[in-house]
């Protein structure tokens, strides 16, 4: 195996990061961490409530913190990130210091139903969350393609089988 042993997800909201990243780390035997929950951990309170208080910027360098502790630590993990992490010059050099970086990538129409119910989003919480998950994706999909040393479609796999493709592109690297 010739790849960094720690493996950080990137890609959109509702792509499955947060689901497949613990899948993998039980296959690979590594702690998992997912940025966001431990931005919350830190700070005592929900992502909606950080945005509300200390708006996107505020919840942006705790993110940035947050990615930077996880990975400087020692032992080797599997981290999500959460979607906007890759925003951040910082994030993307931590990030591709430390790890080998997957992009989970998938259509809009499918992150806008599997994010549908899930109020835990506040960038999606207004009454056009396709426009924004398009006009995020232009943005975004140069940079996390730029980042990813594998870049896998979550669209038609379950996340079983999500885990399954990465272990083999992972293998091959
Ligand atoms: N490959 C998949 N097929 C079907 N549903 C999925 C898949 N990956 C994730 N999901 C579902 O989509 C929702 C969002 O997934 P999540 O892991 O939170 O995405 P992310 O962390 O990238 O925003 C969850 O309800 C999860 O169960
Ligand atoms: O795309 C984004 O900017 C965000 C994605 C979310 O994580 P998921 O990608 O896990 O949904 C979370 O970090 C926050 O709501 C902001
Ligand atoms: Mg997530």
């Amino acid at each position: 195996m010739h790849y960094n042993h720690t493996i950080v997800l990137v890609g959109p909201m509702g792509a499955g990061k947060s689901t497949i990243g613990r899948l993998l780390a039980t296959e690979l035997g590594l702690n998992f961490f997912d940025s966001d929950r431990e931005i919350e951990a830190r700070c005592g309170a929900n992502i909606p409530w950080i945005f509300d208080k200390e708006g996107e910027e505020g919840f942006r360098k705790r993110e940035t913190q947050t990615i930077a502790e996880l990975l400087e630590a020692p032992d080797n993990i599997v981290m999500a990130t959460g979607g906007g992490a890759i925003l951040k010059p910082e994030n993307r050099d931590i990030i591709g210091k430390y790890s080998t970086v997957i992009y989970l990538h998938t259509t809009v129409a499918q992150q806008l139903q599997r994010t549908a119910k899930d109020k835990n989003r506040p960038l999606l919480q207004t009454e056009n969350p396709e426009a924004v998950l398009k006009a995020l994706f232009e943005v975004r999909d140069p940079l996390y393609r730029e980042a990813a040393d594998i870049i896998v479609n979550t669209d038609r796999q379950s996340p079983k089988s999500v885990v399954r493709t990465i272990m083999k592109k992972l293998n091959s690297l």
